[in-house]
């Protein structure tokens, strides 16, 4: 198997998984364990965009949000960053080529059953859903599980732990 890089310019930690499973949260704590720098491609889009990412997705709808999302994903370029991905980053081919080849790619695992506690109100969380509003957070969880597994470097299952422990996993994980 090719060795992954770890020089400057590819030495970056790429979080990915489904909404909720705490990339965002987990993060930023995860930086400060590494001594690294965080960035939120959430927040890069509501910047760029000056909208909030429900408005983009209401304006845009998933396809133009897609879209999008590949664009600043595809323009993203740190060193020793820890980027909490958005949970549709995954559906951006091109984006996930460009996010593996500057740092590992780590997937958050977690159950059905932690998503569906997580993400009780996802139809109004500004969700993309491929298939419309009728889709079913079960048809989410299966559409995307293979998604995350294939453009996953490393997966560490979080199920069950505080944001730190997970944290920690996850840093122990990329040793
Ligand atoms: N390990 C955890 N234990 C308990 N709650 C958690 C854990 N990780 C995240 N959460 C909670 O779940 C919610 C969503 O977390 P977060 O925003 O980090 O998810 P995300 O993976 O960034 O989702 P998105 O793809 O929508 O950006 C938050 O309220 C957060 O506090
Ligand atoms: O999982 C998703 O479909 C999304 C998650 C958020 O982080 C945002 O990227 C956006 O709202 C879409
Ligand atoms: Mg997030």
């Amino acid at each position: 198997m090719k060795e992954k890089c770890t020089e400057p310019g590819c030495d970056n930690v790429i979080l990915i998984g489904m909404p909720g499973a705490g990339k965002s949260t987990l993060g930023i704590v995860l930086a400060k364990i590494l001594n690294y720098n965080f960035v939120d491609a959430d927040l890069v889009i509501q910047n760029q965009c000056d909208k909030t990412l429900q408005k983009l997705l209401d304006a845009c709808g998933p396809d133009g949000f897609i879209e999008m999302e590949n664009q600043v994903l595809s323009d993203m370029d740190f060193q020793r960053t820890v980027v909490a991905t958005g949970g549709s980053a995954v559906y951006s081919a091109a984006a996930m080529e460009h996010l593996r080849s500057i740092g590992r790619v780590v997937y958050l695992k977690i159950s059905f059953d932690q998503l569906r506690e997580r993400l009780c109100d996802f139809q109004d969380r500004g969700v993309v859903l491929r298939k419309g509003i009728s889709m079913s957070l079960r048809e989410l969880y299966d559409e995307r599980r293979p998604l995350y597994e294939m453009y996953a470097d490393i997966t560490v299952d979080v199920n069950d732990l505080s944001i730190t422990a997970a944290a920690r996993k996850v840093a122990s994980a990329l040793q």
